[in-house]
Formats: structure tokens, sequence, C-alpha cells
């Protein structure tokens, strides 16, 4: 198994380390934490692929500079869905989520205010990978609960057969890795 992997995306290049998701499946980790210029670049080349949108849906945590950025850039609001209820979220609502690289069982939280304003709006969600589709399901969930309308699904990095899919919006495929390859 080699050590790195070579990711070519948004003009930019990045060595990301191959580490062991269980016996026999390893994944190269895309951390996109600290790498402000990855972000900026990825939001931009997002943004010019993204459909028409009226505010931006992302999930704790990796997700979160890429929505802040996208921000920025569109002028348009994002809405965080939480990993954890905090005591300032008033009248909470939960969906379940389990994602390739957690690994135990997680829940997504929008509080009341957070479903009003994406009551009615179409709403792009954005993550930084999208690997087996389920904090995605999660997030289309949520929008589906408050009322809104997904007007696209983007990730700067589709893992593995996500890459496939055709109702996501990305920049690059990120391979996953078995012992046998
Ligand atoms: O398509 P999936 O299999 O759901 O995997 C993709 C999700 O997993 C990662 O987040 P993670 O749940 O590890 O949380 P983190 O961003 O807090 O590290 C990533 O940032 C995506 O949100």
């Amino acid at each position: 198994m080699p050590k790195t992997y070579t990711l070519q995306v948004a003009g930019l290049t990045r060595e990301l380390p191959i580490c062991k998701v269980n016996d026999g499946l390893y994944i190269a980790a895309f951390i996109m934490f600290s790498d402000v210029e990855m972000t900026v670049r990825c939001a931009e080349e997002l943004l010019k692929k993204a459909p028409a949108f009226d505010v931006l849906l992302t999930a704790e945590s990796k997700g979160i500079p890429l929505a802040y950025e996208m921000s920025r850039q569109s002028g348009k609001q994002y809405i965080l869905a939480r990993k954890s209820v905090k005591l300032y979220m008033r009248d909470p609502i939960e969906v379940n989520v389990k994602s390739i690289t957690t690994a135990a069982p997680q829940k997504m939280y929008l509080d009341a205010d957070a479903l009003g304003y994406l009551k009615g709006k179409r709403v792009l969600i954005v993550d930084d990978v999208i690997s087996t589709g389920r904090s995605l399901e999660s997030l289309e969930g949520l929008v589906e609960i408050a009322g809104g309308t997904v007007a696209g699904k983007a990730a700067v990095l589709a893992e593995g057969e996500a890459s496939e899919r055709e109702d996501i919006l990305f920049l690059a495929p990120l391979p996953l890795f078995t012992d046998d390859k």
C-alpha cells in the first residue's frame, strides 16, 4: 500500500496520506482545514458549476470552511447542520447519519431558526467529500423537513463509487484503496 495519494484538484496538487478505515479498506485523507488556498480555489470552482440557489447547507465539521468561503464569494448565507445539540438551539430536530470516516453513528441537528431560514428556499448542499452518500442523504432529509428544495448537491471530491453518481457535482474523483490494489 502506498503511503500517499497525489490529488490534483482546482489547479492545485496535494499529497494525501493514506489511512486505514478497517481491514482491507483505506482512504486518502482530504483535510481542508488549514489549507486556505485549497478552500478558496475549490469554492470558486464549485460556484462556477453550481445551479442557481438561495442558501448553502453543510454539515459539521469539514464542510464548514468550504461553505463559509462559498458564502463569502456568492453573497448567499450558509446554514450548518450540527452533530450535537447546543443549549442555544431552539426546538432542534434530528436525523441519523453514519459516514465512511466516523466509526460511531452520528446525528445531525437543525434548530427552528435554521429550519425557518431553509423553508421555501433553493438549497445548495455542499461538503468536502461525498463517499457512501449517507451524510448527503441526511442533509437532504433536513431540507425536506424544513420545506426547502434541493437545488444541487456539491462536493470537492467524490470518493469511490460516488464518482459514478450523476446527481452530484464534484471537482475530482478520489479512489478508495484495498489491500489487493
Ligand atoms: O458520504 P459519507 O460516507 O457520509 O462521507 C462523507 C462525510 O464524511 C466526512 O465527515 P465526517 O462524518 O467524518 O465528520 P467530520 O467532518 O466532522 O470529520 C466528510 O466531511 C463528509 O461529511
